[in-house]
């Protein structure tokens, strides 16, 4: 079966079937579905039901309700990394908080323990833990399915052992009247995979091919799925990261959950995706630590952003 195209062409996969098991032929099928999604798109959006409305919703409400505290507030969220915590810019067009490690419990108490009632944080925490678990079922889903689809499943759980997870909501403020301005600016994720999902409000912009923005139109209960510069890496320049960025220009503020996973350790393109028609484009680097270097050294790289980055990353700290 073919993947239905979504109002802005981008392809829409469902993983909802209860039959989506490896060797099935539902399987097969949405997996050439993917393949095809991340060569052509770097993008895609995506169907699971098996995280409820009730989930997102209730998540979503919390984000809101978070998002209603004071600045000064959500900044004293300060975790050890320096990619995790609340960032914002001056005029809090965007708002952006980073939360580490979010299918623990522990992790997300570091979190909601500062910004819910006690009345309140245990039932958001078992939310948020539970909606990243499931979202990062459905990351390990997907890439089992290209570590197959490329010949090289026997690279899957080692991979699958070594991802870590970064869960980050956003809001991007209300448009004034007749304002149409950029939220977040253009941009691919250092990641290997990232998993949003948004509240009703549209807003994400991809560069298609020929250079013009195409507004994302995205159904209520999908997903949105985007190919990280690790996996472009990893799949030696099959797969490429795609720019995107977030437009407001609705009178309604925008909330988005993103749930973005890399890989830990040192990543590699397989053995297998290197030949002669292929040559290595990236030599080995640690995603984490690059993730670190580009919010350490507020780096903003836009053109081949990876090469550029492993440039600097070598000049920084030469191994
Ligand atoms: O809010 C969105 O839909 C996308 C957010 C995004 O691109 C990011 O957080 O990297
Ligand atoms: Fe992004």
């Amino acid at each position: 079966m073919d993947s239905q195209l979504a109002p802005s062409n981008l392809p829409l996969i469902d993983f909802s079937n209860g039959n989506l098991r490896p060797g099935t032929n539902i399987w097969i099928s949405t997996s050439k579905q993917v393949k095809n999604a991340l060569e052509n798109h770097g993008i895609f959006l995506a169907t699971y039901d098996k995280i409820s409305s009730e989930i997102k919703n209730s998540f979503h409400l919390a984000l809101e309700e978070y998002h209603d505290l004071p600045k000064e507030q959500k900044g004293q969220f300060t975790p050890d990394k320096p990619y995790l915590g609340y960032l914002a810019d001056q005029h809090a067009t965007c708002e952006l908080t980073a939360i580490g490690d979010p299918t623990s419990m522990e992790a997300i108490e570091g979190f909601t323990n500062l910004f819910f009632s006690s009345a309140k944080k245990d039932y958001v925490s078992a939310i948020m833990q539970s909606y990243s678990k499931q979202v990062a079922e459905l990351h390990e889903v997907i890439i089992r399915m290209a570590c197959e689809c490329y010949g090289v499943v026997e690279y899957y759980e080692s991979l699958r052992e070594s991802l870590a997870y970064i869960c980050r909501v956003n809001k991007y403020r209300a448009a004034k009247l007749d304002e149409k301005n950029v939220g977040l600016a253009p941009h691919t994720d250092l990641s290997f995979m990232t998993i949003v999902h948004q509240n009703q409000v549209n807003g994400l912009e991809v560069m298609s091919n020929d250079g013009s923005w195409i507004p994302v139109d995205i159904p209520p209960s999908a997903f949105t799925v985007f190919a990280g510069d690790a996996l472009m890496a990893w799949s030696n320049g099959r797969i490429r990261s795609v720019l995107h960025r977030v437009t407001i220009s609705s009178e309604l503020p925008r909330y988005s959950i993103g749930l973005f996973c890399y890989k830990k350790g040192m990543l590699e393109a397989p053995e297998q995706l290197v030949d002669e028609h292929h040559p290595l484009l990236f030599k080995p680097f640690d995603n984490l630590e690059l993730v670190s270097l580009v919010y350490t050294e507020r780096v903003v790289v836009v053109e081949d952003k990876l090469k550029v980055l492993l440039a600097l990353k070598e000049s920084i700290c030469p191994s």
